[in-house]
């Protein structure tokens, strides 16, 4: 079974790309087989990962969802790069900020996303989708693709209204396309733990959802190390093994590996 997680919040800056890629990355080190699909035009996971320039890419999510419009075939592993980290990436460019305008007079515009990754994912254990800072027509794509969204959120700003916000999206997602679309949780990013104010943050999310949603127990701490790893093309585990964010993201990958046990656990019980 494969897991298809959503990495999604509207909001820009809140740690969407950099926990993507260390979760993939964190989930392949634990022997997991990981598909990272970078789904925004700005293309961060994709140059975060080791090409700094996309724009030179032959194939790209771009290419892949415009054949699935013009229903052209695709072979297997069309596009795919590979991390000597142990991930394979489906890169983005700015090619795919025209998608936006394609996929609106589309049919089954929803589901173009969930059509192609219905013909890969089986080869994979999980699927990462990174969404842009939209609540658009790729952000629904992932939203209709994923088995779950996983929603980072900075601890230095209220998220309050947004969050709000990519709540409705997500239940109208359910109502109308993809009914069994589950919230992993809440992830606090961006954590200075000797603010108060991070603190508050946290305290207040934990209280206004906690008893709706999860709120994963671990907190990526806010740190140089983090922000460097975007121009390095490898993972926190890799530039900064021993440090803190690395710590954080081997535990965020041991919850992640604890929710998917708990639902096999649920679903077993339930075919009993
Ligand atoms: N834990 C952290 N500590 C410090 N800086 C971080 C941390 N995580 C990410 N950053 C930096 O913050 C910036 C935003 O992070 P990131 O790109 O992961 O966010 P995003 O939500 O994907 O942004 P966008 O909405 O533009 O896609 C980047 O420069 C990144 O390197
Ligand atoms: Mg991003």
């Amino acid at each position: 079974m494969t897991n298809v997680i959503a990495v999604a919040n509207q909001k820009g800056g809140v740690g969407k790309t950099t926990t993507c890629a260390n979760l993939g990355i964190g989930l392949a080190q634990e022997g997991k087989k990981v598909l990272l699909v970078d789904s925004d035009p700005q293309s961060s996971m994709t140059i975060s990962l080791g090409n700094p320039q996309p724009d030179q890419l032959p194939v790209t999510l771009a290419t892949i969802m415009g054949k699935m419009l013009d229903e052209e075939p695709i072979d297997p592993g069309e596009g795919l790069l590979h991390h000597d980290e142990g991930v394979d990436l489906m890169p983005a460019n700015i090619e795919l900020s025209g998608m936006e305008v394609s996929l609106v007079n589309a049919m089954s515009r929803e589901k173009i996303l969930k059509q192609y990754l219905d013909g890969v994912k089986r080869q994979y254990d999980y699927v990462l989708l990174d969404c842009m800072p939209s609540l658009g027509m790729l952000t629904v794509n992932a939203l209709a693709a994923a088995d779950s969204v996983l929603i980072p959120v900075q601890a230095q700003y209220l998220p309050a209204k947004g969050l709000e916000q990519l709540l409705q999206t997500i239940n109208k997602v359910r109502r109308q396309i993809n009914p069994k679309l589950k919230i992993d949780g809440i992830l606090l990013t961006m954590v200075d733990s000797r603010t108060n104010y991070s603190k508050e943050i946290s305290t207040l999310l934990r209280d206004t959802y906690g008893s709706k949603l999860k709120v994963f127990d671990v907190e990526i701490p806010h740190s140089v190390r983090a922000a460097e790893i975007s121009a390095e093309g490898r993972s926190i585990f890799a530039h900064d093994p021993k440090g803190k964010v690395a710590e954080a993201y081997r535990e965020l990958t041991k919850e992640v590996l604890k929710i998917e046990k708990q639902r096999q656990k649920h679903k077993s019980e339930q075919l009993r």
